[in-house]
């Protein structure tokens, strides 16, 4: 019996499409979306039939009939702290992802068009490692205010993909590994794994480490407080700033990097000064992480679409190349990652999570 699957990958600046019949992919295809295109949505949920259109639109363009589908698949987003896993899209869960129980970020929405266009076609819907798995060692949670604790909220499923994919291929298992994965995209994240536990993370969304396309990083805290309480902004806004217009955004108002490395080529003096406050606060938080992992690092791992720049990745190198070697995966490997998690439970090989 095989299955043909639909990979749904909503991201911060694009929508990712696969179909698979079981591992062997048919089609892919990436949607990328400017900062104006989704400026006119407030909530992430908002964005539901627009990402749904494009969705649909890339199916019918490929000539392909939905009726052939057996399941469908979304990354999965801002649910409450959960083991990695294979997750049905059950009702409860769906609640989260509409509110956005953790925040909202554009992987909500996977599970939920999953979910909408499984239940057109009367075929089950799945999420797999959304981006709040939870394996921080207790001492990672502390912020130093009892009443903020440090979260898990990153690019789980591409980190563990990578990981295990670079394990593989050096022969060894990722259980036996010491890793740094740095994912590079609409937001950066920055891993230690420690023996196939990610023991400790950088927010990727609205908490620390450095700022990325559309997100401000770790920002100073005492000035933040004093911006919140200026009257100057609602909460949406100060929001906003951190989480969406941040980060290139606001340096350069683009949200690909290619625009940024463009302007330096071009020889912009501001634009360089971003490109490298870019560089050395991700390389900090490689830093951070080696002694995370007190210094026992085996590689440290580029991936996510910034990581098709050869020169980020040269100048990473140069920051942090004492640490331990490189190893460059550029894109990611979601959609497959994807489809094996629904294979696993629709052939029986693991039980789904319970959420
Ligand atoms: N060939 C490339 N060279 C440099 N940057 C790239 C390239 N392709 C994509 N990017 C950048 O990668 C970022 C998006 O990464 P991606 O992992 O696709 O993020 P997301 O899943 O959040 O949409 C954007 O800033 C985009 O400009
Ligand atoms: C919310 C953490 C994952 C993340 O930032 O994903 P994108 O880079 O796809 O926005």
């Amino acid at each position: 019996m095989s299955y043909k699957i639909l990979i749904i990958n909503p991201g911060s600046t694009s929508t990712k499409i696969g179909v698979f019949e079981d591992e062997t992919l048919l089609f892919e295809e990436t949607l990328r979306h400017t900062t104006e295109e989704l400026a006119g949505f407030n909530m992430i949920v908002d964005q539901k039939d627009f990402r749904k259109k494009v969705i649909l639109d890339v199916l019918a363009e490929k000539n392909f009939d939905i009726k052939t589908l057996d399941v469908c698949v979304g990354r999965g987003g801002m649910l409450k702290p959960i083991p990695g896993g294979t997750y049905a899209v059950s009702d409860d869960l769906l609640e989260d992802l509409k509110i956005g129980k953790q925040g909202q970020h554009a992987s909500n929405l996977g599970g939920i068009l999953a979910r909408e266009i499984g239940d057109e076609l009367g075929v089950p819907s799945y999420i797999v490692d959304p981006v709040v798995v939870d394996e921080l060692m207790p001492s990672s949670r502390l912020s130093g205010v009892p009443e903020l604790p440090r979260i898990s909220v990153f690019h789980a499923l591409n980190q563990k993909a990578v990981a295990k994919r670079y394990a593989k291929e050096v022969g060894k298992k990722y259980t036996d590994l010491n890793l740094i994965v740095v994912h590079m995209g609409g937001g950066v994240s920055v891993g230690a794994h420690d023996h196939g536990k990610v023991v400790d993370v950088y927010n990727a969304l609205d908490g620390d480490g450095a700022f990325s396309p559309e997100r401000a990083g770790g920002v100073p805290s005492g000035a933040l407080v004093k911006m919140c309480f200026s009257g100057e902004y609602t909460q949406a806004e100060v929001m906003k700033k951190l989480v969406g217009k941040g980060g290139f955004n606001a340096y350069i108002g683009s949200n690909d990097a290619r625009d940024l490395e463009k302007l330096v080529n071009e020889g912009d003096e501001h634009a360089k000064l971003v490109q490298d406050a870019f560089y050395q606060q991700v390389a900090k938080d490689i830093g951070g992480m080696a002694t995370v992992l007190r210094g026992k690092v085996d590689q440290i791992i580029l991936t996510g679409g910034i990581a098709y720049s050869k020169h980020t990745c040269e100048e990473l190198e140069k920051r942090a190349g004492f640490i331990a070697p490189f190893t460059v995966y550029a894109g990611e490997d979601e959609l497959l990652a994807l489809a094996q998690g629904a294979l696993r439970v629709m052939n029986g090989e693991e039980e789904p999570m319970k959420y």
